[in-house]
């Protein structure tokens, strides 16, 4: 099949670069052959009719079909749809407390407005995913549906207050769960959650301890949460609540939201969280439970899929362009010095690559997208020499999942099952003192590992506002009854997604998108390849 490994994403070389490397999904990025002949022909010919997607297609979709934009805004409208609580149960909304006027009623008692005035969010509302109409694969960073790149519109639910309810605050009581690693901003989500809940009328509110663990381990009992309790905890990095990982026994889970009464579940995480929060909400599905789960994507790596951005990304590039900074310091000021920096980053250089930018002091920025030779001539070490040959010093900036490939792996996961990588960061610090070493150049290697520093900070504040935002949407979903959804920001826009779509892989650098572009123009570094 030299067609189908010849049309994988743009400038990818492996399947990682496509978005393979959790999801296994052959469709993610790659045509299906037989139903391709257009674009068949053009890859034939020998051009780069290489094309990225940025949402899945599914492998029904014929694209030599006339019809094949009407197949694919139908399975787009079916995948993109929100679950709700209607469709396992046979309830009745009622109007919202959630006022948004300081005072008298905002409306008749039946969720009429009054004087024709209505501030909240329409289920119909829709919001744009995609903005950018490429005029073909080739252009920079193009994602695409078809092998033309047709445009092709893709709506999504815009998030935000309904009119109607499904549930009565009174009788509420919500659970908040952190799960995965630290993120900045997790304790402005916490307490927004909370006082949006307050807002509406729930008295009942509890925070789940140190994840999913909370909801069985024994010894960790459930902590009360009110404004009073969360009023200042945004003044501070971690989680009020504590996180873990692994855990995620599914079925003790829901028994236990069940003993507990809980009937919103708001959970914070990453991709693996995500996974969990969806199986929680399925065996709830599965068990005729009024229970709403939604979750508020958490990740420091900012991978996950359709979002412009994961809440705590902004303020992590910010302390990792102060580690850039220090590096940078330390290089320059010593007889042939280099700065090595290595940043978090497991699958998605996003951190790297904002923090190279955001300090514009890297002259080498390193990522797991992008593969890469130490050795020979057209290697990093040779880079490095020449850049100390030329201008006396350099700056390193590496992603911890870079070039993995390069070093022995271990095998070895964490509790959630995620593979505990190798150190690329001591790893290029042994390298470049070796290689310095052998060909006789004076060279001192200044390394620093600040990837908890950056991680236990608090909120920026770009971020706190996202943080805000985004905490009150979850609780706005959930007394719409929506469940098993997640709450985001695409395109500028403010919107909940079904939590498959968020995770069918980890969101990734496009090599070829504008950003990874004026990166290398920034740092000035050739291909090493
Ligand atoms: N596929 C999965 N299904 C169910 N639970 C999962 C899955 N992957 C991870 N989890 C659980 O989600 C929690 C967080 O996962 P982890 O990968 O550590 O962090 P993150 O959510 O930030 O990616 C852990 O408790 C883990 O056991
Ligand atoms: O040492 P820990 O706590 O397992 O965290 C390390 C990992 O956390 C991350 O920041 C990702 O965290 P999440 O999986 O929670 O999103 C990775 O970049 C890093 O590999
Ligand atoms: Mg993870």
């Amino acid at each position: 099949m030299a067609f189908a490994s010849s049309i994988n994403c743009v400038g990818s070389t492996s399947p990682q670069q496509c978005g393979l490397r959790q999801s296994g999904d052959p469709h993610f990025c790659r045509f299906n052959r037989s139903k391709v002949s257009r674009h068949e022909k053009r890859a034939r010919t020998g051009s780069q009719a290489m094309v990225v997607r940025s949402v899945f297609v599914s492998p029904e979709i014929e694209f030599s079909k006339p019809d094949w934009k009407k197949h694919f805004q139908e399975d787009f409208d079916k995948r993109f749809n929100l679950p709700h609580l209607r469709d396992i149960l046979d309830i009745e909304p009622r109007p919202t407390t959630f006022s948004l006027k300081r005072r008298g009623p905002i409306n008749n008692g039946n969720g009429a407005p009054i004087n024709g005035w209505n501030g909240y969010v329409n289920d119909d509302d829709r919001a744009l995913l995609k903005v950018i109409k490429f005029a073909s694969p080739n252009s920079a960073g193009a994602e695409c549906i078809d092998p033309d790149c047709e445009w092709v519109e893709q709506w999504v639910h815009r998030a935000g207050p309904r009119q109607q309810i499904y549930f009565e605050p009174e009788a509420v009581k919500a659970g908040i769960v952190t799960c995965g690693g630290l993120c900045p901003g997790l304790n402005d989500v916490i307490r927004q959650i909370v006082l949006t809940l307050e807002k509406y009328g729930v008295k009942n509110i509890v925070g789940i301890p140190f994840g999913y663990r909370g909801f069985f381990e024994k010894g960790l009992s459930e902590i009360l949460l009110s404004r009073q309790v969360v009023e200042n905890i945004n003044l501070a990095g971690g989680s009020l609540l504590g996180v873990s990982r692994g855990g995620a026994e599914i079925s003790e889970i829901v028994d236990s939201i069940q003993a507990r009464g809980i009937d919103m579940l708001f959970v914070l995480g990453g991709n693996g969280t995500h996974a969990g929060a969806n199986a929680i909400h399925n065996e709830c599905r599965k068990r005729k439970l009024k229970v709403s789960v939604v979750c508020v994507p958490k990740t420091i790596d900012n991978d996950i899929q359709l979002m412009d951005k994961t809440f705590g990304f902004d303020t992590a590039v910010e302390a990792a362009q102060r580690a850039i900074n220090s590096a940078y310091i330390e290089a320059q000021s010593a007889y042939h010095g280099i700065g090595l920096v290595k940043l978090m980053g497991r699958s998605s250089g996003f951190i790297a690559m904002h923090a190279s930018l955001a300090s514009g002091q890297t002259d080498v920025c390193l990522i797991p997208e992008v593969p890469f030779t130490l050795e020979g001539p057209s290697g990093v070490l040779q880079h490095l020499e020449h850049l100390i040959k030329s201008k006396g010093f350099a700056v390193v900036c590496v992603a911890e999942g870079a070039g993995q490939e390069l070093l022995q792996k271990s095998n070895a996961t964490d509790a959630s099952g995620n593979v505990v990588l190798s150190d690329i960061g001591v790893h290029l610090q042994q390298q470049i003192k070796r290689h310095f070493k052998e060909v006789g150049v004076h060279a001192d290697v200044k390394y620093i590992d600040p990837t908890y520093m950056v991680r236990a900070v608090r909120a920026n504040a770009s971020d706190a506002i996202l943080c805000t935002v985004l905490g009150q949407n979850a609780v706005h979903g959930a007394f719409a009854g929506f469940s098993g959804i997640t709450t985001g920001i695409c395109n500028t826009h403010y919107v909940y997604l079904p939590i498959p779509e968020v995770i069918r892989s980890p969101r990734l650098v496009n090599p070829n998108s504008r950003m990874w572009h004026r990166c290398l123009t920034s740092t000035g570094q050739p291909d090493f390849l």
